[in-house]
C-alpha cells in the first residue's frame, strides 16, 4: 500500500516568531512509534541477491562519507584515510571511490590537497561539533574557516538543548545563518536523534532543518547512542519525501553513526527505495556517514567476484 504522503506548507510567516514555529511543528502528525518500528523491522528483512547485490555494495560504497572525528586525528591519518577514500581497494581499480572524507574544520586543507583531482569530496563537520554549544558567532566562524579551507559540505550540529527547550528560532536562525556561511558548500544539518527523546521530535527537527535549507538531513554525529537507527532513518525519509511533493526541492538523507556492515548499509538502501524513490538511490541524495564500513563493503564485494574473502590483513584499517 503507497504511503500517504503529507505537504506541509510553510509560508515564511511561519517563521516570524518562535511561537508560529511551534504551532506548525506541533500540528505535523504524530509518528506512529509501534508502526514505524514494525516497518523498520520489515524491511531490514528485504534480501538482495547476486548482481543486485554486487550493484548495492558499489552504490554504497560511492554513498559513504569516510569519517574520522577523533581528538587524535593527525595530518598523516587524514592522509592515509583519503588515499583509501580515492582508491578503496589499491588491488582492484574498478572499485568505486567514496563520496567525502569527513574532517574537523582544522584538517580539511589536508584533505583537500590529498583529494585534489579524486572527485571525493571533502566535508566537515563545525558549529562546535559534537556538543553544538557555542555562541553563534564562534559557529559562524568554524563554519567559514572550512569552507575558505576547501570544504565543499559542512556537516552541522543543531543546539539540542535549543530544541528540547522549544526554542525553535533559535534552531531556526542558526541554520538558515550557517546556510548562509556556507555560500556554495552544501549544508548537512544533524539533528542528533539520540538525544531528542521522541520519534515526534525527530519529525519536527527534520521539518525546521529542512525549511531553514537544509541540502541534507543527518541523523547524529557518531558520539551518541542510539546513532542511526533504522526507525529514525524511516522518519527522516518520510520528510524529506513528503517535501518534495510539497515543493519540489530534493533534500538529501545521512544516517551516520554505528553503521559497521555490509548488511546494515544494504538496510538503509532498502528504507531509500521503499519509503523515499529511487530518486533518492545516488550519493547526491543519501550517504552513509562511518568511519568503519568501508573494509566491510570491500570484502563482501570481493567474496561476491571471487568467490573467496580476502585475508584479514588485506585491507588497511579503517
Ligand atoms: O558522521 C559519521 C560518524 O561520526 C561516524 O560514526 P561511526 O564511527 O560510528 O561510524
Amino acid at each position: 500500500m503507497p504511503d500517504t504522503v503529507f505537504a506541509f506548507a510553510f509560508a515564511p510567516e511561519v517563521a516570524a516568531s518562535n511561537a508560529s514555529l511551534r504551532a506548525y511543528l506541533h500540528g505535523l502528525p504524530g509518528v506512529d512509534a509501534v508502526g514505524v518500528q514494525a516497518r523498520a523491522a520489515d524491511l531490514a528483512t528485504r534480501s538482495i541477491k547476486t548482481t543486485a547485490k554486487a550493484t548495492a555494495i558499489d552504490l554504497a560504497i560511492r554513498m559513504v562519507d569516510l569519517t574520522t572525528l577523533e581528538g587524535a586525528d593527525t595530518r598523516g591519518k587524514v592522509r592515509a584515510l583519503s588515499a583509501k577514500a580515492a582508491h578503496p581497494d589499491p588491488a582492484d581499480p574498478s572499485a568505486p571511490h567514496v563520496a567525502a572524507v569527513c574532517v574537523y574544520p582544522d584538517l580539511v586543507a589536508v584533505a583537500v590537497d590529498a583529494l585534489a583531482g579524486t572527485g571525493v569530496g571533502v566535508a566537515s563537520v563545525a558549529t562546535a561539533f559534537p556538543s553544538g554549544r557555542a555562541p553563534l558567532e564562534a559557529k559562524l566562524a568554524d563554519t567559514r574557516r572550512a569552507v575558505a579551507d576547501g570544504a565543499a559540505e559542512i556537516d552541522m550540529v543543531i543546539d539540542r538543548g535549543a530544541f528540547l527547550a522549544g526554542d525553535y528560532r533559535k534552531v531556526y536562525d542558526e541554520i538558515v545563518a550557517v546556510r548562509e556561511a556556507c555560500g556554495a558548500a552544501h549544508l548537512k544539518v544533524i539533528l542528533e536523534t539520540g538525544e531528542l527523546a521522541t520519534y515526534d521530535n525527530v519529525r519536527r527537527a527534520s521539518w525546521l532543518a529542512i525549511h531553514a535549507g537544509a541540502d541534507f538531513i543527518k541523523t547524529s554525529t557518531g558520539k551518541i547512542a542510539p546513532a542511526a537507527t533504522l526507525p529514525v532513518t524511516l522518519i527522516m525519509l518520510e520528510a524529506v519525501r513528503d517535501h518534495y511533493a510539497a515543493t519540489g526541492r530534493r533534500v538529501g538523507v545521512k544516517p551516520a553513526g554505528g553503521i559497521r556492515t555490509t548488511k546494515d548499509a544494504i538496510k538503509n538502501l532498502v528504507l531509500v527505495n521503499e519509503v523515499a524513490d529511487p530518486a533518492w538511490l545516488d550519493p547526491e541524495y543519501f550517504r552513509l556517514g562511518a568511519s568503519s564500513v568501508l573494509n566491510d563493503l570491500l570484502m563482501q564485494r570481493t567474496k561476491l567476484a571471487t568467490g573467496s574473502y580476502p585475508g584479514p590483513d588485506y585491507y588497511t584499517l579503517d
